[in-house]
């Protein structure tokens, strides 16, 4: 029998346009990564260019309340009038593959997170400053104003909970995010509760 070291699970969070969907992009366009991307669940509409199955599931309200009666969400929220949230099944699979996964999500859902898998890794992307963070909003172009400023009020409180978070990392430009990232992830590996626990199995398989 080949024991496989479990995943990790690595929650990328942090207020809305500040940056997570690019910089995560980032990541996976380099060579040699063993990260799988986790596909959200959501009740929005597709924006222009979204695809069903590759940015999100998009779904009816019913059925996203359906799947959390049955408890198929690893995690959920509502965010600015939808709901949002992360496929279960898919995430214990990988893991036990021994696969990294990524979450991309919002602050509430990654504190849920925080509750149920306490040792995943958890990362907060800030702005540069909030100026920034609304130029980003706003130069994306796609939300009207009453909804960028709705997103503007919730970064506010959201940036108050970064201290809930194991790592900061401020995405001034995208390519040091994407260093500051895979290098917590890489040092995640050698965090010494997770290396012990698979050296102990180990052990224990092979006595
Ligand atoms: N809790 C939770 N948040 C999610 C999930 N998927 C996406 N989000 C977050 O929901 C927020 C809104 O997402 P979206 O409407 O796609 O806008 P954008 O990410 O700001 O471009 C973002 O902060 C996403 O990271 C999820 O599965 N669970
Ligand atoms: N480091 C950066 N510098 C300048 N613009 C950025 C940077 N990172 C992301 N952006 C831009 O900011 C906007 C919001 O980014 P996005 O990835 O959609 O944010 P989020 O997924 O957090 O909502 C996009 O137009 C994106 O091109």
């Amino acid at each position: 029998m080949r024991l496989v070291e479990k995943g990790v699970l690595i929650v990328i969070s942090g207020p809305s346009g500040v940056g997570k969907g690019t910089v995560r992009a980032s990541i996976f366009e380099q060579e040699n990564h063993n990260l799988e991307y986790s596909i959200s669940m959501t009740t929005r509409k597709p924006r222009v260019g979204e695809v069903h199955g590759v940015d999100y599931f998009f779904v009816e309200k019913e059925e996203f309340l359906d799947r959390i009666d049955q408890g198929q969400l690893l995690e959920w929220a509502e965010f600015v009038g939808n709901y949002y949230g992360t496929p279960l099944d898919y995430v214990k699979q990988k893991l036990d593959e021994g696969k990294d996964v990524v979450l991309e999500i919002e602050v509430q859902g990654a504190l849920q997170v925080k509750n149920v898998m306490p040792d995943a890794c958890f990362i907060f992307i800030a702005p540069p400053s909030m100026e920034e963070l609304r130029n980003r909003i706003m130069t994306r172009g796609t939300e009207a104003m009453e909804v960028i400023n709705k997103r503007m009020q919730k970064a506010e409180s959201e940036i108050g909970l970064a201290h809930e978070y194991d790592y900061i990392v401020i995405n001034d430009t995208v390519e040091n995010a994407r260093d500051r990232i895979m290098a917590i992830i890489e040092a995640e590996h050698s965090r010494s509760n997770r290396v012990l626990e698979y050296y102990n199995k180990n052990i224990v398989e092979v006595e």
